[in-house]
């Protein structure tokens, strides 16, 4: 099929890439001619696993390609995927000017039927903003669906190419075959295509994205419960986790959620509940409880200090919002090393993929450390914000010889506290008990 991808971002540049995985043929658009001009010369311009592979091959096959002239992209596909950004707006609301501009430009440029397909996360009824705004200008039949993505950042080509499930919001007989063809080779294992009506579709995402926030951030008061209590949050996850009516996964805690869509996207949807004078009293703790949760090591951290973090040289392993991504986007490390500073610490970090995406956002307010062992050379502590695997079995011995103190702030729950205790550490954690 002929497919066009507008917006070439985490999810647009997946999507594209994994459709002509499949043998489609893709082309991609983008308003940022750098970015472009990167990836038509092979270069795959965020970090993603796996994409790399998918993404030479696709080019060199011919079936996937990149312009940043939405007239070219329009005059290619059927099927044409909106990919753009969806930002938190000034009120808390998710900004749809992207979508609307660009579908705007549709209404003016399209010829023939052409199924516009909302990927990006939007609030209930931008569907039919979307069919407004085609409509207005538009010389031939098109429809609009409503396409929510679910993957994850690190786990986006494997949850694209073996989605749990697709949901598809059409109205349309049409538009919904087209999109029953084209996803078909994704859900032969079964798993199954939701069709339903747009606005739930749309609600649908925000519903999995809200519930999901609301999990962790559950997790994490019941962990901040635990330090007070003397009871063990990886033993009561386990212990609430075997119920298969809560579920494994989703209950690890930490130092809060962060990333490009839970943090938006609960505030869009307590923004919008409140439009229809409807108060998500849920969404307004989650909310309160995760900011509260991106900076719970600051007082262990001063505690340990004694108050006094002025000239305290304190290493930060972990920059990203989660392991295997360059994205830093409402990264819980920003807040704890915004925090670090301001108490008049010195800090030198260290991230796999993340630097140069921080490195952007704070100059040199920082020292960056080439790898993991050089950001503790003399530090008087270590705090780690992301679980990147590179992190999780340290040498122990040159830790304690780089740090002046042995003294970690971990929130990621990433070791063992007795193990820690027999290595000599002084270990804070979320949720444990401490080792000294
Ligand atoms: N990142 C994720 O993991 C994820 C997962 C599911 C859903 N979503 C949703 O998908 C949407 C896109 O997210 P993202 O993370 O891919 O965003 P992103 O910021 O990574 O990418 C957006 C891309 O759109 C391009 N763009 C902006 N204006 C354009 C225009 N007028 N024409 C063409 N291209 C334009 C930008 O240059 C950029 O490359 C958002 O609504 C987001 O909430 C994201
Ligand atoms: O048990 C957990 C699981 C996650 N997190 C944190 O939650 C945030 C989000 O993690 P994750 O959901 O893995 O990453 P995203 O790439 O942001 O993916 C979410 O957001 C996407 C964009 O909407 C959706 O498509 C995905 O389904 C949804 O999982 C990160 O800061 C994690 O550190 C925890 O603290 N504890």
């Amino acid at each position: 099929m002929k497919i066009t991808v507008i917006g070439t971002g985490y999810v647009g540049l997946v999507t594209g890439t994994c459709l002509a995985e499949t043998g489609n043929e893709v082309v991609c658009v983008d308003i940022d001619a750098e970015k472009v001009e990167k990836m038509k010369n092979g270069v795959v311009p965020i970090y993603e696993p796996h994409l790399d592979v998918l993404f030479e091959r696709n080019i060199e096959a011919g079936r996937l390609t990149f312009t940043t002239s939405l007239d070219e992209g329009l005059e290619h596909g059927q099927l044409v995927f909106l990919a753009l950004p969806t930002p938190e707006d000034e009120d808390g609301s998710a900004d749809l000017s992207y979508v609307l501009n660009v579908s705007e430009e549709i209404g003016q440029k399209i010829k023939e039927y052409k199924v516009i397909i909302d990927k990006s996360t939007v609030p209930v009824g931008t569907a039919e903003k979307v069919y407004a705004t085609i409509a207005k200008n538009a010389q031939c039949e098109f429809d609009v669906v409503s396409n929510p993505e679910f993957l994850r950042e690190g786990f986006a080509v494997d949850d694209f190419l073996k989605p749990e499930r697709i949901v598809v919001g059409s109205s349309s007989e049409r538009a919904t075959a087209l999109m029953q063809k084209l996803y078909a080779p994704f859900v032969r294992s079964g798993n199954p295509i939701i069709i339903m009506d747009e606005k739930s579709a749309e609600l649908t995402k925000y519903a999995a994205n809200s519930f999901l926030a609301a999990k962790i951030t559950f997790m994490n008061e019941i962990a901040n419960y635990c330090e007070k209590v003397g009871a063990d949050v990886d033993k009561v996850r386990v212990g609430m986790g075997t119920d298969s009516r809560i579920g494994k996964r989703f209950l690890f805690p930490g130092i809060g959620y962060g990333g490009s869509c839970f943090p938006k996207d609960v505030k869009a949807l307590q923004k919008a509940g409140r439009d229809e004078d409807f108060e998500f009293k849920i969404l307004d703790s989650v909310i309160e409880v995760n900011k509260r949760q991106k900076t719970i090591l600051l007082p262990k951290i001063e505690g340990y200090f004694n108050n006094d973090l002025k000239g305290k040289k304190i290493a930060i392993w972990g920059l990203a919002f989660k392991p295997e991504t360059d994205d830093i986007r409402e990264a819980p490390s920003i807040d704890v090393m915004n925090a670090l500073l301001e108490k008049g610490a010195t800090l030198t970090v260290f991230d796999p993929e993340a630097m140069p995406n921080i490195k952007k956002q704070f100059g040199n307010k920082l020292n960056y450390a080439n790898a993991m062992y050089d950001a503790l050379q003399g530090a008087d502590a270590l705090v780690i914000c992301t679980e990147w695997s590179i992190f999780r079995t340290p040498n122990y011995q040159k830790l304690k010889q780089l740090l002046s103190q042995p003294v970690i702030f971990d929130g990621r729950n990433l070791y063992n506290v007795e193990d820690m205790q027999a290595e000599g550490f002084t270990y804070y954690s979320i949720g444990r008990k401490t080792a000294k």
